[in-house]
């Protein structure tokens, strides 16, 4: 009897999609209109028990080779960002047209390397997409191919999964990918090939495992695949590997088969976030709070609005890593601050509806979102 567990996806509720190229252009040959309608019709039925999905959708440049009728991928950097130019546009309309039957808005989300690696840029990228999955909106994300230049290219769309996973810590990354999951060597060249049903995260030997490239169509085969599992499990995902041929395989997995090959993170979601907050991100200064934002932060789950701040100390910019002090100095909790500290002098004590008039433009109306922050104690009067 087999004792594959249930599949992670059942119980997690953030859930970051990926779909390669390949499946997403039938191979090569155009746009899998059905395929992405039936994706579309699971993510539907994924959002009815109330899971976010956000969608990371390669086939940019696949697309645009097949309306180019090119049948080699270019080599030239330009020519593969006139394709994906094109492409881009088909993807997009197709997912559009796929959510619009069942009445779900879809978003498009363009993002590169740079995005991510600046701080104020990643606070940015990630507060819309928080915003449009509390709008019930499907953002569809890919790498921005058209600016990014070679040498700061993400380059495969695995990568960019767990970057997006890592980016809004969802709870599962789902790989949906040509075939059934990770073999332990290529199916393609070894037909003995067997597959992993669940293994962990960032075994060394599973990267041994993937070593071959991948489809003419796709850029990394299994190996990025594998990588993007360990880079997920640093903010706690587990990652499916799974094929998106596989009838309602997404439905399937959330009802808790398993399907595919499971690469489980060690961490737990909450204390990986704890853990990059706390330790990677350099304090950038301090704010004191008064009681009462001391005890919505600590006691009540809420953010940080300005009219709580009595005293800003230290230099620092938007998207900088900020303690939240009481009056004897004791840190209740850290975050990424979405003011400076010259701003936030300004608005301290104030009202978040003046916020506008005080600095010409209100860039958020909390000082510090709930979900940029780390509560390290609660508020117990002495
Ligand atoms: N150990 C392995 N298990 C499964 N597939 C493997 C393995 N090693 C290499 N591959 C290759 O990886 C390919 C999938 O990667 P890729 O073509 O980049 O897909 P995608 O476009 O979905 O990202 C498979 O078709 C397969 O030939
Ligand atoms: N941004 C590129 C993704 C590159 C790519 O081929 O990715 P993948 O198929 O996931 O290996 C595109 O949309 O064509």
């Amino acid at each position: 009897m087999s004792t594959v567990p249930q599949s992670a996806v059942h119980s997690a509720q953030r859930i970051v999609i990926k779909v390669g190229s390949s499946l997403v252009t039938n191979n090569g040959k155009g746009l899998d209109n059905t395929a992405i309608r039936q994706w579309a019709a699971q993510i539907a039925a994924l959002r009815k028990q109330n899971k976010q999905v956000v969608l990371v959708s390669s086939g940019s440049v696949a697309e645009g080779m097949a309306r180019l009728n090119w049948h080699t991928r270019p080599k030239a950097m330009n020519e593969l960002q006139a394709a994906a130019a094109i492409g881009q546009m088909g993807l997009i309309q197709a997912y559009e047209t796929a959510f619009h039957e069942h009445n779900i808005c879809a978003a498009q989300i363009l993002l590169t390397h740079e995005d991510l690696a600046d701080r104020e840029r990643y606070l940015n990228a990630r507060s819309t997409l928080f915003t449009l999955l509390d709008l019930g909106v499907i953002p569809i994300v890919n790498e921005n191919d058209t600016v990014v230049t070679d040498e700061i290219r993400l380059g495969d769309n695995d990568t960019l999964g767990a970057l997006v996973t890592n980016l809004i810590e969802a709870d599962v990354l789902i790989i949906l990918t040509d075939q059934s999951g990770l073999y332990d060597s290529d199916p393609r060249k070894n037909p003995q090939a067997k597959l992993i049903s669940v293994a962990t995260a960032g075994d060394p030997a599973l990267e041994e495992m993937a070593g071959g490239a991948g489809s003419n169509i796709g850029t990394g085969g299994m190996a990025t695949k594998v990588l993007a599992a360990k880079r997920a499990a640093n903010s706690g995902a587990h990652t499916v590997i799974a094929s998106g041929r596989e009838i309602n395989v997404l439905e399937r997995l959330s009802q808790g088969e398993s399907i595919g090959s499971e690469l489980r993170a060690s961490v737990a979601v909450r204390s990986a976030r704890k853990q990059w907050l706390a330790d990677h991100l350099r304090l950038r200064g301090q704010i004191t709070l008064d009681e009462g934002a001391l005890k919505a932060l600590t006691l009540q789950g809420k953010s940080l609005l300005p009219v709580g701040v009595i005293h800003v100390n230290g230099e620092f910019e938007r998207g900088d890593v900020v303690a939240c002090l009481d009056e004897n100095n004791v840190e209740y909790a850290r975050g990424l601050i979405n003011y400076s500290s010259s701003d936030t002098r300004r608005i301290m004590r104030q009202p978040t509806h003046k916020i506008e008039t005080i600095l010409g433009s209100m860039t958020a109306s909390e000082l510090m979102h709930r979900n940029n922050m780390v509560v390290l104690r609660k508020f117990a009067k002495a």
